[in-house]
């Protein structure tokens, strides 16, 4: 059986939600991550260091015994957010960077930011204590197409926020387009991107032919082929300016699949494998280790992991569901099979 042994990797841009419903999702990414950067859109958002802290310590009581992972924490970003909470940042291991939300881009931004000016005061004590900025990519003026957010929001506001504060270092999460690509290459170092294992593995035609799959519903929408080609390339192109970031984003069943279906893929359960697929199709595989496990801490000037993980080449289904604190969740790819499966972490 065909084996590969990498550094074990990071998932740069995971939610795992609170109470029941995260202990019941925590053991996915942990069997397979060494650490996690934990978005803080719950409600109400993680806005400070103590909250940030207190969720922190939730997460390591809900990790089962035998699973080892540090979660990397994050402040969600709103018009009210003090330049005094940047330096508690900076002074705290445990949180390493800001979350910017458009307000009402995406699941939970309604505290999110309503002009981006409102922040520069403290986009620019984030420059001088070198906190790193994750951006949620995507205008939400109602009159943008839905396929075109990411787009105008590069060209209308990331551009400017870019070039007005140059040591800033930006993440583009979960980049979903030709043009978002285009955008983070031609930037310096201090610009990246995260990329999803479901953009890389599915255009629109996965949420929309033969019918409404609402499980392939997210945020950034999935886009045309040429964008997901132009990921793949990305991907597997051995840039470091590009690192995974599954986005897994789970919500209870009762509220995907409904008349107005909320957005999020849960991706955890599968997500080294559903990479290793895409590494496997582009002939890359070898280049998955970069994009995995060192591309990632580079950027966040934090160790590579020491531990190792194994992949193996064999056919395995996944579950029509898993719990979910008292509903369930439906992960991507349910029932159906996939050609790569996580053999184990390796400890040092
Ligand atoms: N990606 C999504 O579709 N949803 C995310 C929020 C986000 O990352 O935008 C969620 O928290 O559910
Ligand atoms: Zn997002
Ligand atoms: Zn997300």
């Amino acid at each position: 059986m065909q084996r590969l042994t990498i550094t074990c990797p990071d998932d740069w841009h995971l939610h795992l939600r609170d109470g029941a419903a995260m202990s019941d999702v925590l053991p996915d990414s942990a069997r397979q991550f060494a650490r996690g950067i934990v978005m803080p859109n719950l409600k109400p958002p993680i806005t400070t260091v103590a909250d940030a802290l207190a969720y922190r310590r939730r997460i390591l009581d809900a990790l089962p015994s035998g699973l080892d992972f540090d979660p990397l924490m994050t402040l969600y970003l709103t018009d009210g957010t003090s330049p005094d909470e940047i330096r508690r940042v900076a002074e705290t291991t445990e949180v390493v960077a800001l979350k910017l939300y458009p307000a009402g881009a995406t699941t939970h931004s309604e505290a999110g930011v309503t002009s981006l000016e409102k922040i520069y005061p403290v986009l620019e004590a984030m420059e001088r204590h070198d906190v790193p900025l994750l951006v949620h990519g995507e205008v939400t003026d109602p009159d943008i197409d839905i396929f075109d957010r990411e787009k105008v929001f590069i060209d209308k506001h990331l551009a400017a926020m870019a070039a007005r504060f140059p040591a800033l270092r930006i993440v583009l999460e979960h980049v979903t387009t030709r043009n978002g690509v285009q955008f983070v290459q031609d930037s310096g170092p201090t610009i990246a991107a995260t990329i999803t294992a479901h953009h890389l593995f599915y255009n629109r035609n996965a949420l929309l032919v033969g019918g409404v799959h609402p499980h392939f519903y997210c945020l950034p929408v999935l886009k045309r082929e040429v964008h997901r080609v132009a990921l793949v390339e990305a991907a597997t192109s051995g840039s470091p300016k590009f690192f995974l970031g599954t986005d897994s984003a789970p919500h209870p069943r009762s509220q995907k699949e409904s008349a107005c279906g909320c957005a999020g893929c849960y991706t955890a359960r599968t997500a080294l494998e559903l990479y290793a697929t895409v590494f496997e199709s582009a002939g890359a595989l070898d280049r998955l280790e970069s994009f995995a496990s060192f591309n990632g801490p580079d950027f966040y000037r934090l160790p590579r992991n020491r531990s190792t993980i194994v992949l193996e080449k064999i056919e395995w289904t996944v579950p029509e569901s898993i719990p979910f604190g008292d509903d369930i969740v439906v992960p991507l790819k349910a029932g159906e099979t996939i050609g790569w499966r996580v053999a184990g972490r390796r400890l040092e």
